[in-house]
């Protein structure tokens, strides 16, 4: 069989147009700001297309160049300023940051009401309650896409390989919030291969391309391909490709996120998303679980 292709940019698309209709009741426009310190490249693409995403939604938007020697008290500053301005309702702190720069500490710094990547201690500590709260971006985005296809995920099994703190954790406590059963792999699980194998519902988080391949895949599972390296091209430039060998998967999957295409846009549409809830909330039009 073939698996069915699922289409990314359509279904962000259609959050966007909702994001708009949302943002359309305000009374002020929601305002997202976006800090970035050094100059990788691909850091700066990702931070120019969620401005003008942004921007399309008639949203005021800023984007905070700091330099890559930059002290962490200075980030910290950054972020305090932020925090109290009220035009301002939600803040992304751009990763990876330098590395002398404690990036824990950072997300703790900002308000959790404008915490739109959702990955403060008290958002995160929220989701695992399942309480309301911030949801981070690229996890939102996947259980849209995954439930596109299966609305109702109750008994399913759900493998996430994968565990870091803007992804693989998030992602499972959305799985597990959402009845399924969830199990979680990482850097010393022995023999993902064998657990890939029993997921109704793959998700590979690991930025490693070819890692995911056909025989990892229950046939007529669902794979969700997170991953995101950047390879640069024979004929100059970059292209950008996922976890999952895709030729290999679509002959077994039953539905298969394309890498570009898949998650990465439903990433920024739930970027989006976020900063008009945390406007909603934050202009007492939404009141926070
Ligand atoms: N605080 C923080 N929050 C993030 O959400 C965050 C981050 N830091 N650091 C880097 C990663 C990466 N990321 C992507 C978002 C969109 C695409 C995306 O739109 N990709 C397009 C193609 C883009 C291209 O071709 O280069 C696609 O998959 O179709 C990719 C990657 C968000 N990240």
């Amino acid at each position: 069989m073939t698996a069915q292709i699922i289409d990314g940019r359509a279904l962000a698309r259609k959050v966007l147009e909702d994001v708009g209709k949302g943002a359309a009741q305000l009374a002020r426009r929601p305002g997202l700001a976006v800090i970035i310190a050094g100059d990788d490249p691909a850091s700066h693409v990702y931070v120019r297309n969620k401005v003008r995403r942004a921007e399309e939604l008639g949203f005021l938007t800023e984007t905070i160049q700091l330099p890559d020697d930059i002290d962490e008290g200075a980030v910290l500053d950054e972020v305090a300023t932020l925090n109290a301005r009220d035009e301002i309702d939600g803040i992304l702190v751009q990763l990876p940051l330098p590395e002398h720069v404690n990036t824990l500490r950072v997300m703790a710094a900002v308000d959790p009401a404008k915490d739109v990547d959702g990955l403060h201690a008290l958002n995160a500590g929220r989701l695992t309650q399942g309480s309301g709260g911030l949801i981070p971006c690229t996890p939102s985005g996947c259980m849209k896409l995954i439930q596109s296809i299966i609305p109702d995920l109750t008994g399913f099994h759900a493998v996430v390989i994968g565990s870091s703190n803007i992804v693989g954790k998030p992602m499972a406590a959305l799985l597990l919030e959402a009845k399924a059963t969830v199990t979680q792999t990482h850097i010393h699980t022995r023999d993902t291969r064998f657990i890939a194998r029993g997921a109704d519902i793959l998700i590979s988080a690991v930025g490693r391309p070819g890692l995911v391949r056909g025989d990892w895949i229950k046939p007529r599972a669902i794979v969700i391909d997170v991953g995101t390296t950047r390879v640069p091209k024979v004929e100059g430039g970059y292209r950008i490709v996922g976890d999952v060998d895709f030729e290999e998967a679509r002959d077994v999957a039953g539905a298969i996120t394309p890498v570009p295409g898949g998650v990465g846009p439903m990433t920024i549409a739930c970027l989006m998303e976020n900063t008009l809830n945390a406007a909603l909330v934050r202009q007492g039009e939404l009141v926070s679980a």
